[in-house]
């Protein structure tokens, strides 16, 4: 047994399960409680479709703005009513297993975010097959440096994305900045039911878009980075918040909970949330609402708030 999960003791549990068992843990539809698992994915993609025509609908907005050469690096950015030079920026990453969702259908925060004052960025990025994970990782990088550039006078940098999109958020915490000519102002990863350790997706089905090898996966993987050699928050008040759902399976808690004891023993500001009572869907779905206590920036005790304004 090898140590990826903390010992050569432990071993990694996703190491003993069978094919099924590890297919179920790694099928967050499967998890829900209240809904079939199909009829959670339809219902995901509607809560999202409508939020963003919402969004659009209101507010001032740019959308499609490019971030890179590529006819899929584009992003929406959604402003708060106050104008401002110096706003926070929230930038969201969304699922899909990195081979479905859009930013078409992903704006859920933008409503009670921006009514708050803070600017919110909905990410688009090329999903496999069209895109690779590593292509990936450079586009959310290319993102976030087009956003700092283009406005260097932010009050701070939040990265939020759920699920894969998690994933590819806690993959900026590995980014050489030095190599793209500017240093974001990143303030908080905000991380929802992500995946940090790509190993065990290898060995499900999801992976036959992906066609991912060990050494992809590991070079992609940031608990595994983190783990190896842990690296340095370039500002030491940037904070880390890793929330899993109540009903998200138990492979994804252990992600995220060994995320978050990592982060910690690398000296991050990292904290740790299960939320309660939500599956891995209604948690975004949440997202949309003014009163849930992710949403509530300036009020306290909240994470937004731990994450956003301290
Ligand atoms: N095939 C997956 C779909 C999925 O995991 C998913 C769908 C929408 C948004 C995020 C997701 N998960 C991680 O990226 C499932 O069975 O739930």
């Amino acid at each position: 047994m090898d140590d990826l999960d903390g010992g050569p003791k432990r071993g990694a549990p996703w190491k003993r399960m069978s094919k099924e068992e590890l297919e179920n843990q790694y099928s967050p539809s499967r998890w829900v409680v209240r809904l079939g698992a199909e009829e959670a994915l339809r219902t995901y993609s509607q809560i999202g479709n409508e939020a963003t025509k919402r969004a659009q609908a209101t507010g001032r907005n740019l959308l499609d703005v490019p971030y890179g050469d590529g006819e899929g690096e584009k992003l929406d950015i959604y402003f708060p009513e106050a104008v401002s030079e110096a706003l926070p920026f929230l930038m969201f990453f969304h699922g899909g297993y990195w081979q479905s969702g859009s930013k078409d259908s992903s704006a859920f925060m933008v409503s009670p975010l921006t009514a708050q004052g803070v600017a919110v960025v909905i990410v688009a990025y090329d999903i496999a097959p069209k895109g690779t994970l590593d292509q990936m990782v450079d586009q959310v990088t290319q993102s976030i440096v087009f956003v700092q550039k283009q406005y260097p006078g932010n009050q701070g940098i939040y990265l939020c994305g759920h699920s894969a999109g998690a994933h590819l958020a806690a993959m900026m915490l590995l980014a050489n900045w030095t190599e793209h000519g500017v240093t974001p102002n990143l303030k908080g990863f905000f991380l929802v039911s992500g995946i940090y350790d790509l190993e065990p997706v290898m060995h499900t089905s999801e992976n036959a878009s992906l066609l991912t090898t060990l050494e992809v996966a590991q070079r992609n993987s940031p608990q595994w980075h983190l783990q190896t050699a842990p690296t340095q928050p370039v500002d030491p008040a940037c904070r880390i918040l890793v929330t899993v759902g109540q009903h998200d399976s138990p492979e994804f808690h252990r992600q995220s909970r060994e995320l978050y004891q990592t982060l910690r023993r690398g000296g991050w500001k990292a904290s740790f949330e299960e939320l309660h009572d939500v599956d891995h869907f209604e948690i975004l779905w949440n997202l949309t609402q003014k009163d849930y206590v992710l949403t509530q920036v300036g009020c306290i005790p909240s994470p937004w708030t731990e994450c956003i304004l301290l």
